[in-house]
């Protein structure tokens, strides 16, 4: 039997940056039409072995080979498009331009004079469109396409380049349930047609619903590879962390039943974004605001939190109405927050993990404008332990730290003015299986110290833990739910399916 050569091989793999290894004698092998995943805790060494395999950067050591061809020279970037893409969470296409310029950026056909000929750019766009049925039409701004269309725009420009191998870096952290069922079926359509991914995702769901073999890598190193369907999930657990899976579970006292309201949200409206919304949330109650990413849940945390202000209605947080749309008031009347886009609203990156982490809490650190260093870099290294953060210390750029553990640092920070009221959205994206639990845990323990919490999620596990959640759906609360709900029934109600949740 001849078997052909794997797409893609990296073997002996080994990628140092300062004092962290971050890749220690790695290796990976996808054959053809294969739908691997990648899966790691935080830190595990996935995002680099990725940049390798996309010839961003060299490895120390090792050697990548893509169809049993030695990979090509580092400045040969259209040999690596020709081979591989990675969709990442983060879009690399540029929003200014349309889809079809961003399609053919660098590859236009000049005409006679040199001038670009948009007819052509564009009926080839539509035409490379076309051939992997993507529905969005080639004119449009790219800063006007959603997270789904973006990335179906991203799969089709690498195919364009030829490449038939491409990597999906947690594809779908930023979809609600019917895109990522859209993603999937994409995902199979394309590998019956001989494409190849390599997933990396930290839903085991995901892994065990469509791809067909997995590959663990734990502290650097590569651990296994096997069919998806012969590793039972405890053993995928076991081999991502290094021990045996644990229980989850135990029940939660919940709120004392004199507990005082620390969140008491009336009347408020936001015309496009949420209508007529009031609730409640009382110290040691955790509740839960579930919907699709476009319902509204989002736009109704952030307006809690100060990001955005409300056209009606009040916030009352521990008794004080603070000035609404200031974060700094927000803080102020007691509360803690981790932001939708830690990218954007959530981390300075050049910054370290202790002046991160203490961002909010500078008159604890010193008298007024004073930092005392020594202070911070405790009360840094105190949270790095009880986060459980994965770095060498707290003077490293949260910038050199992996996707999850910055996610931590975030949660630190939320955590470090002891909030009344602790706001999470989306708080898990990103985190893998264990720290997602570790995470999940603090925010229970820091209810049962009295902390009122709210989690905007669509991630039915942040929601699991919940007092009670608050169905929202095209911006109106249209239900709301007691522990103890089953998965199917909170899905439905979240796509706007009455199953009778109230
Ligand atoms: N540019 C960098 N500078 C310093 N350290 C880095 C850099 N890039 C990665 N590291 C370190 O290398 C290790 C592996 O990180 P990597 O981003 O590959 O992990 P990951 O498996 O992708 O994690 P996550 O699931 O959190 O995204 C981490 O300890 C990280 O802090």
């Amino acid at each position: 039997m001849v078997t052909a050569a794997p797409v893609v091989e990296a073997t002996g793999i080994t990628k140092q940056f300062g004092s962290t290894v971050a890749l220690r004698d790695a290796a990976i092998r996808i054959d053809q039409g294969q739908t691997h995943a990648l899966v790691g805790r935080n830190g595990a060494g996935k995002s680099t072995l990725v940049s390798i395999l996309t010839g961003l950067q060299p490895p120390d050591a090792g050697e990548v080979r893509f169809g049993g061809e030695p990979a090509p020279r580092l400045a040969d970037r259209d040999a690596w498009r020709q081979r591989v893409a990675c969709v990442y969470q983060k879009s690399t296409i540029i929003p200014e331009l349309t889809v079809a310029e961003n399609l053919f950026l660098n590859r236009h056909d000049h005409g006679r004079g040199g001038l670009i000929n948009w007819k052509t750019v564009h009926s080839r766009a539509r035409e490379l469109l076309d051939t992997w049925s993507v529905d969005v039409d080639v004119r449009t701004p790219a800063r006007e396409l959603d997270v789904e269309q973006r990335q179906f725009v991203e799969i089709a420009r690498a195919l364009s380049f030829g490449a038939r191998f491409i990597i999906l870096d947690e594809p779908t952290a930023q979809l609600d349930a019917a895109a990522i069922n859209r993603l999937f079926a994409r995902i199979n359509d394309l590998q019956r047609q001989g494409v190849t991914f390599l997933f990396i995702s930290h839903h085991l769901q995901e892994i065990y619903g469509i791809c067909d073999m997995v590959t663990v890598f734990r502290d650097a190193q590569h651990i296994l590879t096997a069919a998806v369907d012969e590793l039972p999930r405890a053993e995928l657990v076991g081999a991502m962390t290094g021990e045996a899976a644990a229980e989850v579970g135990g029940d939660r006292r919940g709120p004392s039943a004199d507990a005082v309201d620390v969140l008491k949200v009336d009347d408020m409206s936001l015309p496009g974004a949420y209508d007529d919304v009031s609730f409640r949330i009382r110290a040691g109650e955790i509740v839960g605001l579930a919907g699709a990413a476009s319902s509204g849940r989002i736009e109704i945390a952030e307006t809690v939190v100060g990001l955005r202000a409300a056209a009606s209605g009040t916030v009352e947080i521990a008794g004080t109405r603070p000035r609404p749309g200031s974060v700094p008031a927000a803080l102020k009347a007691g509360v803690g927050f981790v932001p939708q886009d830690r990218h954007h609203q959530g981390l300075v990156p050049e910054m370290s993990i202790a002046d991160n982490g203490t961002l909010t809490i500078p008159e604890r650190l010193g008298p007024s404008g004073f930092i005392d260093g020594r202070r911070r870099d405790h009360f840094a290294t105190t949270m790095i332990e009880n986060l459980a953060i994965k770095t060498p210390g707290p003077e490293l750029p949260v910038s050199g730290l992996s996707g999850g553990n910055q996610q931590k640092v975030v949660m630190a920070r939320a955590l470090a003015n002891d909030p009344d009221l602790l706001v999470l959205i989306n708080p898990t994206a990103g985190v893998d299986v264990r720290s997602k639990e570790f995470l999940l845990g603090k925010v229970e323990e820091i209810a049962e110290s009295g902390t009122g919490v709210l989690i905007a999620s669509d991630e039915l596990d942040d929601l699991r833990l919940c007092d009670r959640v608050l169905v929202v759906f095209q911006g109106r609360v249209v239900g709301e739910t007691a522990r103890g709900w089953h998965d199917h029934q909170l899905v439905a109600a979240m796509e706007g399916v009455d199953l009778d949740v109230r």
